[in-house]
């Protein structure tokens, strides 16, 4: 089958968008996440992700990745997931993530990270 390549735009359940640009030959990547959702006040701006996936034949690659929020909160959000080509050939990404806000005070560290998934499809 062909090679799950993660580059584009995909969208997920939330209405966020991602861009991969490009997947290296080791399947490394880098890109841009839209969020369409955040626990800031700040206005959203689009910030860096980096991440990495398995360049498996059978085009159901697993993945990674870490999306800095630098412009607009101190947080940081690390994505797992695979890919999977539906029957009509259509992919879906299905991730776990991970949310880290920053705590001003160890004792707050309890309360720090928030856990949770999404599904991504390709936007047209
Ligand atoms: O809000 C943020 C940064 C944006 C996080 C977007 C998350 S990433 C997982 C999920 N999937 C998406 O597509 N979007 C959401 N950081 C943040 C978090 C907590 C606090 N806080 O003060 O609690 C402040 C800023």
């Amino acid at each position: 089958g062909k090679l799950c390549d993660l580059t584009g735009w995909w969208e997920n359940d939330l209405g966020s968008k991602m861009h991969v640009l490009k997947v290296d030959s080791e399947g490394n990547f880098s890109g841009e996440y839209h969020t369409a959702v955040s626990s800031t006040d700040k206005p959203i701006q689009p910030s860096p992700l980096v991440g990495s996936q398995h360049l498996d034949k059978d085009g159901q690659c697993t993945f990674g990745f870490t999306v800095n929020w630098k412009k607009f909160s101190d947080s940081t959000a690390v994505f797992v997931g695979q890919c999977f080509s539906g029957d009509n050939g259509n992919e879906v990404l299905q991730t776990s993530w991970l949310l880290r806000e920053k705590v001003d005070s160890l004792p707050s560290d309890w309360k720090a990270t928030r856990t949770g998934h999404n599904t991504f499809i390709r936007t047209g």
